[in-house]
């Protein structure tokens, strides 16, 4: 891999603008049977999602994609959502017990519109072989594969049936990854995008390591079709997860899903816990995120997220902030 960089490193070029309001412009996109409003979708762990947060975004013609944490509650969750004329989108992970999940939904007549598999090292057989039990169960789910971090991995979960990859091992902001075990795409995620992307023929999802909503616009141009983020929507007023009042200032927990606290075991660990500023409501945040994208395509010179795709851009190597603080 040659010319390796990250978000901070690179910004994307201007054409001429084409529109008179950016509300002209439209960030939507579809992905399987539904079109949503936003490219972008809540992390599936259980600070960012639960049940009340994806019924309104369902409702309000967002994606997303219900954690797996508490498995028990999976068949319930995909039969209130589908009673109340919404999709179902959950997440299964490939040890016996979902494998048993999956024959439970094909004998009752539930079949989940989405169903990603929630996997740390997605290349693997564990993850093709649980991409053709649904394939074979469950023919009409749209099955969300990952997380995986080189070409050849999105060939073979694509081949293996999957309708979308899932992009990014150990860029996340509650990551140790990295750290633990010296691999991943953590520090050139959005290079990995673009490797990824290029031999993708399907879909991608870049999943982490997302910090500004600009890292929204550059996911697309280097071949996201979605971008899955987990901080940014960390903290909300909706969000689970403890509050804390530190000198008078609240923050709200996230934490890994690979962290000590989500596992009950000290095992395998690669995820951590922090506290976050707690931030409002988390349509201030949608919304702010659809203008953002909205001003992103103005300067594309288009009036479809599509215009992002083929913009210009230029490596600035950790240069962009000059210094100012994001965060
Ligand atoms: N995107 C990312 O960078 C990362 C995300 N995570 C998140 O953490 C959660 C837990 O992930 P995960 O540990 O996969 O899920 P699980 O703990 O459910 O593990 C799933 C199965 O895969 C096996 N497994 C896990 N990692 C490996 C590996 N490196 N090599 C071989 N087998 C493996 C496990 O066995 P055993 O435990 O015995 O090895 C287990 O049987 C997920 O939600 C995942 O998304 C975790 C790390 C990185
Ligand atoms: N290595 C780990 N990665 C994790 C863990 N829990 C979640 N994740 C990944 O992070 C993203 C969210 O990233 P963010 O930068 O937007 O906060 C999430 O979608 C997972 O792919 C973990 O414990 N370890």
């Amino acid at each position: 891999m040659e010319n390796v960089f990250d978000y901070e490193d690179i910004q994307l070029i201007p054409a001429k603008c084409i529109v008179n309001s950016r509300s002209e412009c439209d960030t939507s996109v579809t992905l399987g049977k539904h079109t949503f409003k936003l490219p972008v979708v809540p992390a599936n762990m259980q600070t960012i999602i639960d049940e009340e947060i994806a019924l309104y975004l369902a409702e309000n013609g967002y994606f997303y994609i219900m954690h797996r944490f508490q498995p028990e509650k999976r068949i319930d969750f995909v039969r209130d959502m589908q009673e109340r004329g919404l999709f179902a989108s959950i997440s299964v992970g490939v040890k016996a017990e979902e494998y048993e999940f999956i024959e439970q939904l094909a004998d009752r007549n539930l079949t989940p519109e989405y169903i990603t598999i929630d996997i740390a090292h997605g290349h693997s057989n564990a993850v093709i072989n649980m991409i053709q039990h649904i394939k074979r169960l469950l023919p009409d789910s749209f099955v969300i594969a990952g997380n995986v971090g080189t070409p050849e991995a999105v060939r073979e979960l694509e081949h293996a049936g999957a309708d979308a990859t899932k992009v990014g091992i150990g860029p996340g902001k509650v990551c140790i990854t990295k750290i633990k075990t010296g691999f991943g795409t953590g520090g050139w995620q959005l290079a990995a995008l673009r490797w990824c992307a290029k031999a993708a023929s399907k879909p991608i999802i870049a999943d982490g390591g997302i910090r500004t909503h600009g890292d929204i616009a550059k996911s697309v141009r280097f071949g996201a079709s979605m971008v899955m983020i987990g901080s940014l929507f960390a903290g909300h007023e909706e969000s689970p997860g403890e509050t804390i009042d530190k000198d008078g200032k609240l923050y709200k927990e996230y934490f890994g899903s690979a962290s000590e606290f989500q596992k009950g075991e000290r095992k395998n660990v690669e995820g951590k816990k922090m506290y976050v500023e707690h931030k409002g409501a988390l349509q201030d945040t949608l919304t702010e995120m659809e203008q953002d994208l909205q001003s992103s395509i103005s300067y594309a010179g288009g009036t479809k997220l599509e215009a992002i795709r083929n913009v210009d851009y230029v490596i600035v190597k950790n240069s962009i902030f000059n210094g100012d603080k994001v965060f």
